[in-house]
Order: structure tokens, then C-alpha cells, then sequence
């Protein structure tokens, strides 16, 4: 699978390994940075991994930053992106198959290497449910999404 990869300052050692385990398990790839660790704000970041995902470059993104936290609300303003905080293994794949989840956030500052291994690879094989309650979740989250937008929209013309 595709995989885009970012972290901030905090999240940087980390980002490293999660490549590596990515690696191990035979994905592809992409690090958007922070490519050292000098401070670098988590929205930036969060930007470049969610574009690639938004527009089908990649598959699934994973964000690394001290919590996690900054990094899913960022992502979570971009339309298309669905992302959460995983740092149990029932998340990491219950938020794939019932919310369709495309991105997943952790902290470097609350897990460590031997737990990040096993969340990956649970992410990243877990499929999105077919069960129409679930589907109609995800499709009114879209439709949130669109009424929001035109709202600001609106607001942007006064
Ligand atoms: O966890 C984060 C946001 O939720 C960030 O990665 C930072 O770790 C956090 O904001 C602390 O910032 P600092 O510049 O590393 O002190």
C-alpha cells in the first residue's frame, strides 16, 4: 500500500521508525518531513500528508506529533481526510472499519516503538465495513462537510 508519513519536531524519532516498520512490512513510502529535528508546527506538515491522501496519491496517511492530538484536529479540517488519534489496537482498526478512517495520528510523547509496530500494521489492514449503517455515517460526514463549506462560504461574502 501507499503510505504518505509526517511528523513535527516532536514526533521526529518516531516518524523514523514508523518508516522503517512501514518498510519491514513491504509498503510504499512517502516522507513529507520534518526531515530534522528543528522545530516545524504540526498544521504545516499535517498539510503536505493529507493533500497526497485527498488526491489518491497515497492510500493512507500516518502524522506523528507529541500527542497526536494537533496533528488529527489539523487534519480533521481538510475535506476528505477522516482522521483519529490510535494508540489502543482496538481503535487503530475499529476506526477503519466503521469510520473509514484515512489517517492515522500518534503521539511520540505517549507510545512507544514495540505498540507503534503492532497499531500500524492493525490500521493499515483493516477494511472499511460494507454494513449500510456504517456507510451512511461516513456519507453524512461528507455531507457536515459540505454544508460547513458553504456556510463559510457565506460568511466570506458579507
Ligand atoms: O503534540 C503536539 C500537538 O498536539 C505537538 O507535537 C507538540 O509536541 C506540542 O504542541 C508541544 O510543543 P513543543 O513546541 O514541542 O513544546
Amino acid at each position: 500500500m501507499k503510505i504518505a508519513v509526517g511528523g513535527d519536531h516532536a514526533g521526529f524519532p518516531l516518524k523514523g521508525y514508523v518508516i522503517e516498520v512501514l518498510n519491514d512490512l513491504g509498503h510504499e513510502v512517502t516522507d513529507c518531513g520534518s526531515f530534522d529535528p528543528n522545530p516545524i508546527d504540526f498544521p504545516d506538515i499535517t498539510k503536505v500528508v493529507c493533500e497526497k491522501v485527498r488526491s489518491n496519491e497515497v492510500e493512507k496517511g500516518i502524522l506523528v506529533c507529541g500527542t497526536g492530538v494537533g496533528a488529527s484536529i489539523a487534519a480533521n479540517k481538510i475535506p476528505g481526510i477522516r482522521a483519529s488519534v490510535c494508540h489502543d489496537i482496538y481503535s487503530s482498526h475499529q476506526c477503519v472499519e466503521h469510520d473509514d478512517v484515512n489517517v492515522m495520528c500518534i503521539g511520540a510523547q505517549i507510545i512507544g516503538p514495540a505498540l507503534v509496530k503492532e497499531l500500524v500494521d492493525s490500521f493499515l489492514t483493516a477494511e472499511f465495513s460494507t454494513a449500510v449503517e456504517f456507510r451512511r455515517r461516513v456519507e453524512k460526514l461528507a455531507i457536515m462537510e459540505k454544508e460547513y463549506a458553504k456556510e463559510l462560504l457565506e460568511v466570506n461574502k458579507k
